[in-house]
């Protein structure tokens, strides 16, 4: 049985994953943007808001955009301006990061985000957790997929996200790409200080019945990857064999991880998860170093298998108007 006890929300239908799946993202926006999960409510559940927590976190510095060279300019500060109105500035200027994964999440969030009101598009960083090294209109990009079925759907009038893809033109050069996409992290989650790591206030995942999670698989190299943000994966064992992907130690520093896995054909990989840590899949140990920042939202038949654990009920977190 694993160590760490994850927070698992388990629901008997489809629509139930996508709809909690949903509410907790916009939590998690109105926590990075407003520091309350839920706008006209202080926070009352400790429990809840401790999920929500962790920015007293100390890091160690070492990487920053001067680093790798591309420092961007734009750090203009007016001197003269007043601690409120910087406060107000800096209120304004927040951004929701969120790290997405593909295959089916994509469909989740596209049912559960889309008919939402209180999404705020035009004040998200959207990155990827991992990408498939294939063109943008292939069926297999990650990018391609969110954009076509979340993205493109996006109500004018709401806004649209800033959308952080692979460079397409490096395709062919995994450790490029790769190391490209560590520098587009680092404007974004380093232009001001160095950090050690960039911590997103979400990243979400699902997980192939193989173990693999983001891009990382079973007893794959990357998986011991310590330095990097972002690494190559070459000779994938599914889909399309070159990919690059977010490390451990980054999708550990998160705020939070979400799990969103639905299906009976992943009952027995959750069930080796939950109770075979010591077979090291990738979803095992990210469960173990990440404990107390994950939740788990799956379906009745994913977690079929699994004795011993407490399922809980979802209890929505934003009230609506
Ligand atoms: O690009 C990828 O391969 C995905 O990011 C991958 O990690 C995905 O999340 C799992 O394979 C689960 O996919 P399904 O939910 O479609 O089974």
């Amino acid at each position: 049985m694993t160590t760490a006890v994850p927070l698992i929300y388990s629901f008997p239908e489809f629509s139930g994953v996508a709809e909690a799946v949903a509410d907790h993202i916009v939590a998690a926006q109105n926590h990075a943007l407003y520091g309350d999960y839920n706008r006209k409510k202080s926070l009352s559940d400790t429990n809840i808001a401790s999920q929500f927590s962790g920015a007293a976190e100390s890091m160690r510095l070492t990487k920053s955009v001067s680093e790798h060279h591309s420092a961007s300019g734009n750090g203009t500060n007016t001197p003269s301006s007043s601690r409120e109105q910087r406060k107000k500035k800096k209120e304004e200027n927040r951004r929701f990061r969120i790290g997405l994964s593909g295959g089916s999440l994509i469909s989740v969030l596209r049912e559960g985000l889309l008919k939402r009101q209180d999404v705020e598009w035009s004040k998200w960083d959207v990155y990827f957790a991992d990408e498939r090294l294939v063109p943008f209109d292939s069926p297999e990009s990650n990018y391609g997929k969110a954009k076509s079925q979340i993205f493109d759907n996006i109500p004018p009038e709401k806004g649209y996200p800033n959308i952080f893809p692979i460079d397409e033109n490096l395709l062919n050069d995994p450790q490029e790409c790769a190391d490209t996409y560590e520098k587009t992290l680092i404007k974004g989650f380093a232009s001001k200080d160095s950090v050690k790591l960039p911590m997103f206030d979400l990243i979400l995942l699902g997980c192939a019945p193989d173990g693999h999670v983001a891009s990382l698989f079973p007893n794959h190299e990357t998986l011991r990857e310590s330095y990097a943000w972002c690494a190559p994966v070459l000779n994938a064992p599914s889909g399309p064999p070159t990919r690059i992907t977010l490390t451990v130690p980054v999708i550990c520093h998160s705020h939070r991880v979400m799990f969103v896995v639905e299906g009976a054909t992943k009952a027995p990989v959750i069930s080796t998860i939950m109770e075979r840590p010591d077979k090291g899949l990738p979803a095992s140990i990210i469960n173990e170093k990440a404990a107390g920042r994950i939740a788990w939202f799956v379906d009745d038949d994913a977690v079929k298998d699994v004795v011993g654990i407490t399922k809980k009920r979802y209890k929505f977190l934003v009230h609506s108007e």
